[in-house]
């Protein structure tokens, strides 16, 4: 049997973004500029490699996440090239592009703002 394995790493960020509702007529009420407190957990899924008994190494991890940070942290979400509208479904979106080539095994992105209670997870199916 194969024993299969999800590990995950967490970071957070802070971000400015408006979101203007191209529907409404003064925009919507999340048009004006505001601030989130972000964070993102990425979470691998597969067998431990033979020899290193883990899926991938935790700190290797964390150092590639402290990149994809240096982009997003204090930033302005509305000018992030290839975002698109700063929906936390399209930063799931922009987050996993940013990650998959260097992490075969990523299963799942979640980026969550827990002073809202809210969040928005990706999953490979
Ligand atoms: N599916 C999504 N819905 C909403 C998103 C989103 O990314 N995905 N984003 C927003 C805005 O960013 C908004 O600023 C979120 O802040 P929040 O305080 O949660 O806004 P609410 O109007 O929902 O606040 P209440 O406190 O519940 O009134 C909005 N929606
Ligand atoms: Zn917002």
């Amino acid at each position: 049997m194969t024993l299969e394995f999800e590990v995950y790493r967490e970071f957070c960020f802070e971000a400015a973004h408006a979101l203007c509702d191209p529907e409404h007529p003064t925009g919507g009420i999340y048009r004006n500029l505001h601030g989130h407190s972000f964070r993102v957990r990425v979470t691998l899924r597969g067998p431990r490699v033979e020899g290193e008994d883990w899926v991938m190494d935790l700190g290797k991890l964390g150092r590639r996440l402290a990149l994809l940070r240096e982009t997003l942290d204090h930033s302005f979400l509305n000018e992030l090239d290839g975002l698109g509208k700063p929906t936390l479904e399209n930063l799931c979106v922009f987050i996993w592009r940013d990650l998959e080539a260097d992490l075969p095994a990523i299963f799942e992105v979640g980026v969550f703002r827990d002073t809202c209670n809210e969040g928005c997870v990706l999953r490979k199916r």
